[in-house]
């Protein structure tokens, strides 16, 4: 499914100059299972690229299409089949249980789509280093360890595409590679492509398309 902006311009950002390259106010596309980031700093537009992105931002000019479809005309129960059969979405604020435990929340939503065995999520939890924290009520983990648990919980759908908002933010270079590492994986088995917007630097990845603010 690839992704169409057409002019998009959200209302907050219209009286901002923007750079001749930026996404705002301008039309391309991006073609089914790209690898894909948006690297810019504080305050520059990510999380309104992201939210747009998702249907939660709804007040721009312009179109962006799924495919030949207009998020603007998808109603609520159009964005639940997507979010849960099309787009999976790792939010800036996580959204985790933070009184259930680290399976538990991975198992919400694993058991929904029954996409990994036990087995296999705490083979990625092992990866991304938090494997000793399988039972660990997710209030008790860093923010950097619940970053960790929040990808692997993202990953547990179909998806064809995963949108990630500063998803390493609290991560150090080593396990933010191990996070990429996975993510990218996932992406290939599935056919699917990755959305990630990052504040630093892109840890020697060879991504195949950059988006600028
Ligand atoms: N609803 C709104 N109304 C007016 N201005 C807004 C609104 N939402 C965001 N902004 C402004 O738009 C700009 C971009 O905000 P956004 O949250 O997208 O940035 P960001 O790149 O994600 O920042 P950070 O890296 O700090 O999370 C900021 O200047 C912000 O103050």
């Amino acid at each position: 499914m690839k992704i169409s902006f057409k002019n998009v311009m959200p209302q907050h950002l219209a009286d901002v100059q923007h750079d001749a390259d930026s996404i705002w106010g301008n039309s391309f596309q991006i073609e089914a299972q790209s690898k894909v980031v948006l690297n810019a700093s504080s305050g520059k537009g990510k999380t309104t690229f992201t939210t747009t992105l998702l249907g939660i931002r709804n007040n721009y000019s312009g179109d962006i299409h799924f495919g030949d479809v207009a998020l603007k005309s998808l109603s609520k129960e159009d964005w639940a089949t997507y979010r849960s059969s099309k787009i999976a979405v790792v939010y800036q604020d996580l959204q985790l249980f933070p009184e259930l435990t680290v399976l538990e929340n991975l198992e919400i939503k694993n058991q929904l789509h029954k996409t990994f065995s036990e087995s296999e999520l705490q083979n990625m939890l092992d990866e991304l280093g938090v494997g000793n924290k399988t039972h660990e009520r997710c209030a008790n983990l860093s923010l950097g360890q619940q970053q960790r648990v929040a990808i692997i919980r993202a990953l547990c759908q179909p998806f064809q595409w995963i949108i990630l908002d500063e998803p390493f933010s609290h991560l150090d270079a080593e396990n933010a590679r191990k996070s990429l590492a996975l993510i990218d994986r996932i992406c290939d088995q599935e056919k699917a492509g990755f959305i990630l917007t990052t504040l630093g630097d892109f840890y020697g990845y060879n991504y195949q398309v950059e988006l600028k603010l």
